[in-house]
């Protein structure tokens, strides 16, 4: 993706982002109502909401798979209208290809491309050095923990070379200290790799997850952007940042918007 005057080549612009399903019984559904933001270069935003919200609707939309109903996504100056090697996703699950060897795995978006042998190798290598994954670089995926997958995923995403990360809840299915080790690899290859820094777009419902990685927290509810909030602890961040006051009001102002405000379950049970 080429820089222009009018947008830097990795911010995101939704306007006025609609996306709506027919179901499979006729009814119409708004997945996505309406949404417009505008996400800064090297920003790293979480997209928070209740289940079933349009967060995975949102971030496949930027990712080109899935088309608008209305409105438009510009990642720099481009109009989405497709998939595009500007825009690397990590999902939940199967982001590593069973068939390829773990570093035939980290190269494949760049033999596509056409980036030369050598070339791709000493990427491939070095990324997987930085997830400490090098002394698996030649075993088969299912000889990995699910943590290992993730961080050959992550590697994979990073030496691609994508200027925007869209990241659907990617740890979900981890172990506690598991999805704390690899919160701290992505945030140091997303620190340290490379400048301009990649902006990355992040869905989770894991509130201590957003506070602990994100610039910037956009809340979604039923397709709506409800709010935006801009977190502004300092890096590196820890289990004591989140229990700092300010960090504990935009904490309740998460849950508040997840439906688990102060005696909402106990009144639901009355
Ligand atoms: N292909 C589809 N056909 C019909 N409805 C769909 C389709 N994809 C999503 N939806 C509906 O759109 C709405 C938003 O779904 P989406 O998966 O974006 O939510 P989400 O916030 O990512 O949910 P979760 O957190 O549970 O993954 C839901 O009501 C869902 O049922």
């Amino acid at each position: 993706m080429t820089d222009s005057s009018q947008g830097k080549p990795n911010d995101i612009t939704f306007t006025d982002v609609t996306r709506t399903f027919v179901r499979g019984d006729g009814q119409e559904v708004t997945a996505v109502d309406g949404v417009s933001a505008h996400i800064r270069e090297g920003e790293f935003v979480c997209l928070v909401g209740p289940s079933g919200c349009g967060k995975t609707t949102l971030l496949q939309m930027v990712s080109g798979l899935l088309p608008t109903s209305g409105g438009a996504i510009t990642v720099g100056a481009k109009q989405v209208t497709g998939p595009g090697p500007d825009r690397g996703v990590v999902f939940q699950k199967d982001s590593v290809f069973p068939w390829f060897r773990v570093i035939d795995n980290v190269e494949y978006g760049m033999k596509r491309r056409g980036v030369p042998a050598a070339e791709r190798r000493d990427i491939a290598n070095r990324y997987l050095e930085l997830v400490s994954l090098s002394h698996v670089a030649r075993a088969w995926p299912k000889e990995l923990s699910g943590g290992m997958l993730k961080r050959v995923a992550i590697a994979t995403v990073f030496a691609n070379g994508s200027d925007v990360l869209l990241l659907d809840e990617p740890f979900a299915a981890l172990d506690y200290v598991t999805k704390h080790q690899l919160h701290d690899v992505l945030l140091d290859l997303w620190r340290s790799t490379d400048a301009p820094r990649r902006t990355i777009l992040f869905v989770t419902h894991d509130v201590d997850e957003s506070l602990l990685l994100a610039d910037r927290i956009i809340v979604i509810r039923d397709g709506r952007l409800v709010d935006d909030i801009a977190i502004d602890a300092t890096r590196p961040r820890d289990v004591d940042t989140l229990t700092r006051p300010d960090m504990m009001t935009v904490k309740h102002k998460l849950l508040a918007h997840l439906g688990l405000e102060h005696g909402s379950r106990r009144s639901a049970a009355s």
